[in-house]
């Protein structure tokens, strides 16, 4: 039996035990997940720094802060999220208990990606863990130092429940082959797919957290000192290796130079003139990355950075001007600190422009006019729109997180990823009387039963503004009519 096989089947039986059903062992290991960023702060900020260049505070700032919140948004909404949810009913109905009821889904297969290995590998898993799941956690291992951290959570957590596999691509596939409940599948779309073809053989639900070209929009109607700043900040953060990363910008051929020229200065501000020895900007993964990445800018006209040092996997800030909609630097999500500038004729053009590609994770705009930034939200579509800023959305837990068509399926972040990995089960519970009231949906099916029916089928009965005295009148005058009419003949 192979090391994954194992890993999947231990977590099983440990599910089947029931242990992790009771809101109180799932409190106890969300607060050993906390433990264990707290304890290991240490080694997962020289992981991170190994991996990816990424300084300790950085490392609290983009990936623990919201891991934290995550952790403790769930902790004190568990009882709330995982209560019986009350629904509206029909007449036919109304004696009834009728509500969902949020139960856990068996063993959940959380992959992760590498650019922000803490954040999208854990975050996913808090959800499972928040929703009575047992969970196999497989890190990236291309972010390999990060991963070898995360080897030590079953220290922290109930070791048979949560399992932590690392391994590349054939540990993965292996993984693959195993019947999950539900897989959770951080990273590319290409590899999106084979993940969701693998769990199709069982029939498993995916949720798939992909990536894809994110444009952003710069009106010519807006502060574009601001704008730049934004964007430099969303864009060159940890080199351009953020899934939400702004890909390119739209704007106005008369508005380009100024674009320009804002983002150089923000460059400077935010990096110094030698962004290669600033601590605070990152390097390129590997140097497959780096190589490709690089490729991307053949063909294309520079107007910032263009440095680079394979050796270091160092690209410097980079912006490139007229690009064309036929490059090659627009063909593929770039995932790196190159922003291209594509000029259009305003807004109709820039909504066409976004129409004609795929449905990106995140959409940007930048606009003084709220009807400028209405028609953009009403005429395309997109895993989130942000106005007038980048990136800031992934730390609302109330925003569900995810993609559309290319960009992922499913959502997550605070209730969810709890509803994510429930199963939201229909309960309906009759009491064994009353039976005079059903008389209208058995054979044979009469005008004047289907008349009822309709009154009894349609109209919708909101509970809360109900009192239980009107509820039993109802229920009483209909129970009569029906004896009256149906029993008595
Ligand atoms: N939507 C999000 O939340 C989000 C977050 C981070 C990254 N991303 C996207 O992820 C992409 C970058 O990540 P990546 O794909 O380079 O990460 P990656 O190479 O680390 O792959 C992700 C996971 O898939 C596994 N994998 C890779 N190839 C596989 C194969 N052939 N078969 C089975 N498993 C395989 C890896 O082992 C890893 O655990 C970008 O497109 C980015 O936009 C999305
Ligand atoms: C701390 C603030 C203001 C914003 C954080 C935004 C951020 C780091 C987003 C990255 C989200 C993420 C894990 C993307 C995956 O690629």
């Amino acid at each position: 039996m192979s090391r994954e096989q194992q890993a999947v089947q231990q977590a099983r039986k440990a599910f089947l035990t029931g242990r992790s059903k009771p809101l109180d062992y799932r409190i106890k290991q969300l607060q050993n997940l906390k433990q264990f960023i707290k304890e290991k702060t240490t080694d997962i900020a020289n992981a991170m720094r190994k991996d990816l260049h990424k300084t300790a505070n950085a490392t609290q700032l983009f990936e623990i802060l919201g891991l934290e919140g995550e952790i403790n948004l769930a902790v004190s909404k568990l009882a709330e999220w995982a209560a019986a949810r009350p629904v509206n009913k029909n007449l036919l109905t109304i004696a009834d208990d009728v509500y969902i009821q949020p139960e856990p889904l068996g063993v959940v297969l959380v992959i992760g990606a590498w650019n922000y290995p803490i954040a999208v590998t854990l975050q996913p898993l808090v959800g499972a863990i928040a929703a009575g799941n047992a969970a196999v956690v497989k890190p990236s291992e291309v972010s390999s130092h990060t991963a070898k951290v995360m080897e030590l959570l079953p220290l922290y957590l109930d070791p048979e429940m949560y399992k932590v596999v690392t391994g590349g691509v054939p540990e993965t596939q292996e993984l693959l082959r195993q019947r999950f409940d539900h897989i959770f599948y951080t990273g590319s779309s290409t590899v999106g797919k084979l993940v969701m073809e693998a769990a199709a053989r069982h029939l498993t639900p995916v949720t798939l957290e992909l990536g894809g070209k994110s444009p952003c929009y710069i009106d010519k109607n807006c502060d574009i000192r601001i704008a730049c700043r934004r964007i430099t900040w969303g864009k060159y953060m940890n080199c351009g290796q953020t899934c939400i990363a702004p890909d390119y910008i739209l704007c106005e051929s008369n508005i380009q130079d100024k674009v320009i020229n804002e983002i150089q200065k923000c460059i400077q501000e935010f990096y110094t003139n030698d962004p290669k020895s600033f601590a605070d900007y990152g390097r390129i993964i590997n140097q497959r990355h780096f190589k490709r990445i690089m490729a991307l800018t053949e063909g294309s006209t520079l107007a910032i950075g263009g440095d680079s040092d394979e050796s270091e996997c160092y690209i410097a800030p980079t912006v490139l001007r007229d690009v064309t909609p036929g490059s090659k630097v627009m063909q593929e999500e770039i995932f790196g600190p190159i922003l291209p500038i594509v000029i259009v004729n305003g807004l109709k053009e820039a909504i066409q422009f976004i129409n004609e590609r795929e449905k990106p994770l995140a959409l940007y705009i930048f606009s003084s006019s709220k009807k400028v930034i209405k028609q953009m939200i009403s005429e395309t579509s997109s895993g989130a729109l942000v106005a007038n800023d980048c990136l800031v959305h992934f730390t609302i837990s109330d925003l569900p997180f995810g993609g559309v068509g290319n960009s992922g399926t499913g959502r997550y972040h605070g209730k969810y990823s709890f509803d994510q990995l429930s199963h939201l089960r229909s309960c309906l519970i009759k009491k064994l009387n009353m039976e005079g009231v059903n008389q209208m949906r058995y054979p044979p099916h009469t005008t004047e039963k289907l008349r009822w029916a309709r009154v009894l089928l349609l109209k919708q009965v909101n509970l809360a503004r109900w009192r239980q005295v009107a509820q039993v009148a109802v229920i009483a005058a209909l129970a009569a009519f029906v004896v009256q009419r149906f029993l008595r003949r």
